[in-house]
């Protein structure tokens, strides 16, 4: 591990974004006054849930409680809005309602938390204008409503009419330009508009953390997201010394250096963008050397399981994990980095023994000394579960959120908010 290239150029150009975007103070929920007022909202609570819609992961829910608290505390009302995975709006929907997290909520605070069953409906508003002073309503999942994602503004007008003021303390969400996140704030001009105090910390702590990174600097990409996350690669290329590929992700590359991955998760239309990755990444790009996979992901405890080489994965199987070989490989350069950014478990962890390659990758930054920065719902879920959440620097709420200011994005949702 002797040769860390640095391409300065891009590295400047995250700096001066980092810099421009997010060192703007934004005012935040504790400078306004919202006695008897009610304020709008947004946060994460986009919670892992197991098979029987039991929250396996609470952190994003806890996150959120100072900036809750300070409206209630100083005797105004909430209305929380989120969302949560990606129902499609067809059948089984019901496994994405808010509910079980609105419960959660009222268990956290210690008092009752009203649910409405709908988000812009006759429920919510009968429910919002009921709302007494202190009152906290949690509103069903917001992309249950297709104005959402396409961030239509009749949707966030009819939102934006619920409040008098708008809060965004959703730092998991802030790389999304949904309705909620951006059309409601804009429908809400001349009314405060600030950041919870989640979003203002993890914003601080990041761009610290990353703008200038002590070296080795090591990103780790895994989990499900393929599509969304294998663009964020290019970035990574330019500004970390080396790019540890684990998860689903794996596969896609797999398939672009012509390996058979059998019923794996792939993504067939980014496997040109793999080809022109690996040519570009040359050593930086660390790929998997073997995989576990399985015969069945609805059975894997009890199914037929093998660790084989990468790219030899049989066709009635499927890849469920990286394989000790390169969980070693893997923990090697991790034990020699300075900085990590982790986003995306290295395997389906829910499910053991396929958790062996996140609990390795884990444990090597705990045996390290680097300024660790694990990001995303279920990788923070892996973690916990694993045991390693005290191990790590910074927890992040934000997956894609966290990637995308380590590229240097610029956060519409926030930039739009008061100035302190
Ligand atoms: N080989 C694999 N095949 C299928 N699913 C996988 C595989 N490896 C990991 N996963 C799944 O990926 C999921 C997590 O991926 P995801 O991209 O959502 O990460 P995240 O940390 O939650 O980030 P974000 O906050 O952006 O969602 C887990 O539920 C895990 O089971
Ligand atoms: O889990 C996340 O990364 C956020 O909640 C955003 O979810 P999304 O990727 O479905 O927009
Ligand atoms: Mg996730």
């Amino acid at each position: 591990m002797g040769r860390w290239p640095i391409l300065g150029a891009e590295i400047d150009l995250i700096q001066h974004n980092l810099g421009v975007s997010r060192q703007m103070a934004k005012k935040t929920i504790d400078q306004i006054d919202v006695q008897d007022k009610t304020v709008l909202m947004r946060v994460d609570f986009n919670v892992p849930l197991d098979e029987s819609l039991a929250i396996t992961d609470d952190r994003r829910i806890r996150m959120a409680l100072p900036s809750i608290k300070s409206v209630i505390d100083r005797g105004g009302k909430v209305i929380l809005m989120s969302h949560l995975g990606r129902p499609t709006g067809g059948e089984g929907d019901e496994k994405y309602s808010l509910a079980p997290a609105a419960k959660r909520l009222g268990e956290l605070l210690g008092s009752t938390v009203h649910f409405a069953t709908d988000t812009v409906g006759d429920d919510a508003s009968a429910k919002a204008s009921s709302l007494a002073a202190g009152e906290v309503l949690v509103l069903e999942n917001l992309r249950f409503n297709p104005g959402e994602k396409k961030g239509d503004a009749e949707f966030a007008g009819k939102l934006a009419a619920m409040a008098d003021a708008y809060c965004n303390d959703a730092f998991g969400t802030c790389h999304r330009k949904d309705a909620s996140m951006v059309a409601v704030p804009e429908a809400m001009a001349g009314k405060p508009r600030v950041v919870g105090h989640l979003v203002a910390k993890e914003i601080q702590y990041l761009t610290d953390a990353i703008s200038k990174p002590e070296r080795p600097f090591v990103a780790i990409l895994g989990g499900a997201k393929v599509s969304d996350k294998i663009n964020v690669i290019n970035n990574l290329l330019g500004i970390c010394d080396a790019v540890l590929i684990g998860g689903a992700m794996a596969y896609t590359f797999s398939l672009a250096s012509g390996g058979k991955v059998g019923n794996s998760l792939v993504e067939k239309d980014k496997v040109d963008l793999a080809k022109e990755l690996m040519a570009k990444g040359g050593d930086k790009l660390q790929l998997p050397v073997d995989t576990h996979c399985g015969d069945d992901f609805g059975n894997i405890a009890g199914c037929n399981k093998k660790v084989v080489a990468a790219g030899e994965i049989p066709d009635d199987m499927e890849g469920l994990d990286i394989g000790p070989e390169t969980a070693k490989k893997y923990a090697d350069v991790i034990k020699s980095a300075k900085t990590i950014v982790w986003n995306g478990p290295m395997g389906v962890f829910e499910k053991p023994p396929m958790d062996e390659g996140t609990k390795a990758v884990a444990q090597a930054i705990a045996d390290g000394d680097a300024v660790s920065i694990i990001g995303g719902g279920d990788s923070a879920a892996a973690v916990d579960q694993l045991g390693f959440a005290d191990d790590v620097s910074h927890v992040s709420t934000g997956g894609g959120a966290s990637l995308a200011m380590l590229e240097g994005q610029a956060f519409a949702a926030v930039d739009l908010l008061d100035e302190a």
